[in-house]
């Protein structure tokens, strides 16, 4: 796994360097040259020329980077299937092309949103993040020069700076960046009646002394690429004594020629420590919500650590150089659609998003039970648990924040906090509170969750608590009104749990929202056939699984509830933990990796991380590392699966509508003896995908459908590609269209073999009928 360990690229290189060293594409790079990527670009045609050079495009395409230009006189959709929308335009007509596309093809990636992007084109709000940040550190701090925003009335400007405390000399610059030469227009003002001279809007900045050198931090996903630029020289005392009036000084910052190699003072060429760029990138990516920018940062003349940022640019000049990077990314990031499913792209992690809230409020709940102190048991010492209230920690005390936590509890019961943490034994019971010797040491962290144990079972009446409490309901109001595709529902413990959301979604949503099992609690895996019988999918929650059961059965059970979901045609997710140390580290355990790679060898539909991904430091890299390693691991699977001739994935005829599942299995059998390129599917409710997944074919499944709703829920099932097509009752219609569409795409070319199953029964989606087909074509 030498590709999963590759330090963090965070790169320091001679400017004119890079175009020649991107070319020498990283191995991992290289192995991953996989499907074609087709990039739709709306540049301004300065923009094409300098970004856009023949040799990019050339070493696009080798990476199987296809660019397409956009027409912005005709509908996006016209001109698509694009992966990737990158554009540089500026307008609000053009915003809102933009928005609409997105709206309609939220799998589609723009860069950047156009809201983030108007964020950057007032240089006030551009640096106010920065501002807001106040990073500061070990390393260094970083903040933005001192500034006045002045909106009109310029007579007024010398007063107002005055009492600002501004000190001279100021940098004037328009407050409004709109690509027009005019916003780039900037002036040196050394006397402060001449400001009355400028035209606002403007920023009136204090000019930092930084000996003539910036440093320009270029971000691109969670890459970070800096290189030294010459800047303005320092203005000493003497000029500011000697020169008056307002100076307009040319646009330095891109012309500017590189000073990478030029022989400096070594405290000025110092360039920023990597940690602080790496923080600083990290923190604006999220801020910001650009995915290609670079921020321009000085270091003020005669301190080490002192940083400003003085100007941020989306989708920045010489970007081309970066090239290999912006390819990667492109491939890399999780938004485009690929034929692994272990992942999941953007707008999934929107659901995420709710599910993560939804499985908050049942935490809230479970926090009655929780301990509030933080500190390290001793062996042997004597500790009370109680639910009383007190201020400030006490001595061997824990608060556990609900009355009746110990109800059911006997004395010689195990405490166990948060799934082995530490261990007591309860020796008293006095009333409410417990008095408990600590027999095995470890961590008492905040909101620890607490189980009780006899002879290996758990006890205590954790379970009276309804599996959804008012504040879910509200909540799930809440995910209605945003138009929720998902919602997981923790702590299930039988059938009826879902079949009342069902219900209820029923009556206060149109769309199908589809609703998910959270595995997680005993009761859950007694009722499991039920319960993954009676939902849209299953989620294996490992987090609190193990608190609740002991940990050394959660490989088993993982195993069981992901088979007996592919046997009973409903995907399966594999949740928390997956590489928990990259919430702080920039590489996972070799074991974690061996955790993903088996969650692929069971044959999960999809893995998801938690807090890798919501509050670790490296989340953009954590998700390329699972993407990453289970995609490895998914292809090693499939190659032992062809040394070892074709063993096929059994499954039982278990399915209510025998028809389809006989005809989907029939078909993975033909597609694997024929090695075929791909299948073709097309499916109104995404039932017969679904069953051509469950029997994990060698090649992807592209289900074609023409509702979103079947679309965006097919993305959770193994290895299928759903496309948004308009379908026809006439199949050589659907076949013209869908075939046009991938070869566009690049996923199929002439002369390849699509298994095809149809299935656009227009009603009932279960029902079979004579439009059920099968055929094996060769593309023309
Ligand atoms: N506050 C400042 N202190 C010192 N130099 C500055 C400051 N602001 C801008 N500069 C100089 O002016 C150049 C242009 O400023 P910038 O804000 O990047 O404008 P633009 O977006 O038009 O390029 C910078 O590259 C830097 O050399
Ligand atoms: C996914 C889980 O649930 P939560 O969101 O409550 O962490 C889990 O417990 O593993």
């Amino acid at each position: 796994m030498e590709g999963v360990a590759e330090p963090l690229r965070v790169s320091y290189m001679n400017d004119e360097d890079w175009g020649e060293r991107d070319m020498e594409m990283s191995s991992r790079y290289q192995m991953q040259q996989q499907k074609k990527l087709v990039v739709g670009y709306a540049l301004t045609s300065k923009k094409v020329k300098s970004f856009l050079q023949p040799k990019l495009e050339r070493l696009a395409r080798k990476k199987g980077i296809l660019f397409v230009a956009i027409d912005r006189n005709k509908s996006l959709t016209e001109q698509g299937p694009f992966d990737i929308v990158l554009h540089k335009l500026t307008g609000r007509e053009w915003r809102q092309i933009l928005e609409d596309y997105r709206q309609k093809y939220p799998e589609v990636t723009v860069l950047d949103p156009p809201d983030a992007i108007q964020h950057v084109h007032n240089r006030q709000s551009m640096l106010q993040d920065v501002a807001d940040l106040n990073l500061c550190d070990s390393y260094g701090k970083v903040g933005v020069p001192k500034q006045l925003v002045i909106i009109t009335d310029p007579s007024s400007i010398p007063d107002a700076v005055k009492r600002s405390g501004l000190q001279l000399p100021l940098v004037a610059k328009p407050l409004v960046v709109d690509g027009s030469a005019k916003s780039h227009e900037l002036s040196l003002a050394y006397d402060q009646l001449s400001l009355s001279q400028l035209e606002p809007p403007l920023v009136l900045q204090e000019f930092v002394n930084h000996g003539g050198v910036l440093f320009k931090v270029y971000i691109v996903g969670d890459a970070v690429k800096v290189v030294r630029r010459f800047s303005l020289p320092d203005v000493d005392s003497r000029q500011l004594l000697n020169c008056a009036g307002v100076i307009p000084f040319p646009r330095v910052s891109n012309a500017a020629a590189s000073a990478d190699d030029a022989d400096l003072d070594p405290c000025i060429a110092e360039l920023p420590p990597r940690p602080l760029l790496e923080k600083l990138a990290k923190e604006l990516r999220r801020r910001l919500g650009l995915r290609l920018f670079n921020i321009d940062m000085i270091r003020e003349h005669g301190s080490k650590d002192r940083f400003y940022v003085i100007d941020i640019n989306y989708f920045p000049a010489r970007l081309h150089r970066l090239f290999t990077i912006v390819g990667e990314y492109m491939h890399e990031s999780p938004f485009h659609v690929t034929s692994h499913r272990y992942y999941f792209p953007s707008y999934t992690r929107f659901w995420l998003s709710y599910w993560g809230t939804l499985a908050l409020q049942k935490s809230w709940e479970k926090e009655k039970y929780t301990p509030e102190l933080t500190s390290r048991d001793e062996d042997g010492s004597i500790w009370l648990f109680t639910p009383q209230k007190f201020d400030g920690p006490q001595p061997h005390t824990v608060q556990a924040n609900c009355e009746g936590f110990a109800d059911g509890v006997e004395v010689g019961d195990e405490l166990v906090i948060d799934g082995g943490m530490a261990s007591f034994e309860v020796i008293e019971k006095v009333g409410n509170n417990l008095r408990c010797k600590c027999i095995d040491p470890g961590l008492l962290l905040p909101r620890a969750k607490l189980t009780f144990w006899r002879d290996g079972k758990r006890v205590g009446k954790n379970f009276e608590l309804p599996t959804l409490s008012a504040k879910d309901w509200a909540d799930i109001d809440f995910g209605i009104s945003e138009g929720v595709d998902f919602i997981a529902v923790s702590f299930v413990r039988a059938a009826d749990d879902i079949r009342n959301l069902k219900d209820y979604l029923a009556t206060r949503s149109s769309e199908s929202i589809k609703v998910l099992a959270k595995i997680e609690s005993f009761e859950s895996l007694e009722n499991l056939e039920e319960i993954i019988e009676a939902s849209n999918g299953i989620m294996v929650a490992r987090g609190d699984l193990g608190v609740e059961i002991p940990l050394e059965q959660i490989p088993a059970i993982q195993e069981k509830i992901t088979s007996l979901c592919r046997q009973l045609n409903k995907p399966v997710i594999i949740a928390s933990q997956l590489l928990e140390s990259m919430i702080e580290y920039p590489t996972p355990t070799r074991a974690e990796v061996a955790d993903v790679s088996e969650a692929v060898r069971q044959l999960a539909d999809a893995l998801m991380l938690s807090g890798e991904s919501a509050i670790g430091m490296y989340s953009d890299k954590a998700l390329g590392v699972l993407r990453l390693a289970s995609a490895r691991m998914e292809g090693w699977c499939q190659e032992e699966r062809h040394h070892n001739s074709f063993v096929p994935l059994q499954l039982g005829t278990s399915l209510p509508d025998q028809i389809a599942e006989q005809i989907c299995n029939s078909a993975v059998e033909i597609a694997n003896n024929l090695a075929v390129d791909a299948i073709f599917v097309y499916t109104r409710y995404g039932y017969m995908a679904s069953l051509l997944s469950r029997n994990r074919p060698y090649s992807p499944i592209f289900a074609f459908t023409d509702i979103d709703n079947t679309r965006k829920a097919l993305n959770l099932h193994w290895g299928v590609i759903p496309i948004g097509i308009e379908l026809s009752i006439d199949m050589e219609e659907n076949f013209r269209r869908s075939f046009g569409l991938a070869e566009k795409r690049g996923v199929v070319q002439s002369g390849d073999l699509v298994l095809v199953v149809s299935d656009v029964t227009p009603i009932d989606p279960t029902t079979t009928g004579a439009l059920q087909s099968l055929q094996v074509r060769t593309i023309a």
